[in-house]
């Protein structure tokens, strides 16, 4: 379980976190949503530990975060970032085998391989295990640094289905992890995150598909201007005024009886209102009758 409490982050006296307070639990994805700029990737640092809050605190695995060493929170709390501009100069598997550095002193073992093995197979990059990297599509790209950090997160009992000596939650976060996915591999990502929810694992992302995160979030943290907004089970928290605060767009939540979970369609789609004409009415406080 991941505890946040009363979390705040200012730079040059701009608030971009204030007062933010939730519990993330092992076994569920909690999903962070808002508009651009809202602060979900500054908390996500926080989370990381590439930055410290200014107020508050965090707690993993009931420690403080701040008190719990680099090389040991590396061997159960792995991140993929946003916008991975990195000049990797590697083939995939040697990229996808820097996820265990943290596991090994010199060479890696038979079981890093069969990790790694895993990894590529579990994200469906083992044919582009000799490519480099750089060479890559933007969504391969993401898949390679997704398997990077399934590899480092993965120990060899999962792979065979056996019993951990030590059982440990692990945490998994994940700033944005399907953009840039095609539609196949968005649902392929998040039914492994299912997966590894089953395996102990609590996993933060960063989504910005409100459907997507619908369908498989168990928790949700809304936030807005860097304060939250809700938090709580996706049907509880996503509703229209809640999306309206956090994204400035009016929203219907239907629910087709042959799916099991809601989805959320812009009102537009019924009134046939102009976007333009909504972003004038938000700007302006007023309705305008004509079209612009
Ligand atoms: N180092 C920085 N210096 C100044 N402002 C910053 C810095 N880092 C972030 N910000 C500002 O803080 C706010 C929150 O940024 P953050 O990246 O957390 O937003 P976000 O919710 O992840 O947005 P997006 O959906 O666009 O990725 C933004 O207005 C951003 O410009």
């Amino acid at each position: 379980m991941i505890n946040v409490e009363k979390v705040g982050y200012h730079i040059a006296g701009r608030p971009l976190l204030q007062n933010v307070s939730f519990v993330a639990e092992t076994g569920q994805l909690l999903a962070i949503i808002g508009a651009n700029g809202a602060g979900k990737s500054t908390l996500l640092k926080i989370l990381s530990k590439e930055l410290a809050p200014d107020s508050g605190k965090v707690e993993m695995r009931g420690e403080n975060l701040k008190s719990i060493r680099n090389n040991q929170l590396a061997r159960f709390r792995a991140v993929l970032a946003q916008n991975n501009a990195l000049a990797f100069n590697f083939n995939v598997s040697e990229l996808v085998m820097m996820g265990r550095y943290p596991h090994f002193d010199g060479s890696p073992s038979k079981q890093d391989h069969e990790i790694v093995e895993y990894a590529l197979q579990q994200t469906d990059i083992t044919h582009l295990r000799d490519r480099i990297f750089l060479t890559l599509s933007g969504g391969e790209q993401q898949r390679v640094l997704l398997a990077k950090v399934l590899a480092q997160l993965t120990d060899i009992e999962d792979i065979y289905g056996l019993p951990h000596p030590v059982p440990q939650p692990k945490y998994l976060l994940l700033d944005e992890p399907i953009t840039g996915l095609d539609l196949y591999h968005q649902h392929n990502l998040l039914e492994i995150i299912r997966t590894l929810t089953l395996r102990n694992f609590c996993v933060i992302a960063i989504l910005h598909d409100l459907n997507l995160t619908m369908q498989y979030a168990d928790k949700v943290l809304i936030l807005n201007s860097g304060k939250t907004i809700a938090f709580g089970k996706p049907v509880q928290v996503m509703t229209p005024a809640n999306i309206f605060s956090a994204f400035h767009i009016p929203v219907d939540i239907i629910h087709p009886p042959e799916y099991t979970h809601p989805f959320i369609v812009h009102s537009r789609s019924f009134s046939e209102q102009p976007l333009q004409e909504e972003r004038w009415e938000r700007s302006n406080g007023q309705s305008k009758s004509l079209y612009l």
